[in-house]
């Protein structure tokens, strides 16, 4: 099984940035750890700030992967484009999101991914990725 970790813009600054909202660990670090969780599933990670890099790895891996699990930043409440990136592949996207959305400022409430997303875990911090990898394997 192959999924991959997709992450959008200023993820890349995980455990330097606002840490009282998305904690001290990087990405890399935590990346580490699930490949230890999901020893028998090859993960793969990308992370772009550019939405069309973005659009072509989905593009890229979407007739092929069995899953991504996609935290598109600030572009989940402004793109249409990566939400029709990802209508117009067929493997599966989990939506994820480090801090509750819903409970921050109202320009966050709107998410153009949810309605194009099999699931989505939002607000669970780091594990929620690995909750995506679940659902993934499981359904
Ligand atoms: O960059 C991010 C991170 C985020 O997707 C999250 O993981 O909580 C939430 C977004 O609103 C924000 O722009």
């Amino acid at each position: 099984m192959k999924i991959l970790i997709l992450n959008g813009p200023n993820l890349n600054l995980l455990g330097k940035r606002e840490p009282e909202i998305y904690g001290t660990k990087t990405f890399e670090e935590y990346f580490e750890e699930m490949k230890t969780a999901f020893p028998a599933v090859d993960l793969v990670y990308f992370q772009s700030n550019h939405e069309g890099a973005l659009i072509d790895k989905i593009h890229e891996v979407g007739f092929s992967y069995d899953g991504i699990v996609f935290n598109a930043g600030g572009y989940t409440h402004t793109s249409v484009a990566l939400a029709d990136a990802v209508s117009g592949v067929t493997t599966r996207v989990v939506e994820v999101h480090i801090s509750n959305i819903m409970e921050r400022e109202a320009f966050r409430h709107h998410s153009y991914l949810t309605p194009v997303c099999v699931a989505h875990f939002i607000g669970h911090g780091l594990p929620g990725y690995n909750s995506a990898v679940d659902y993934l394997i499981q359904k």
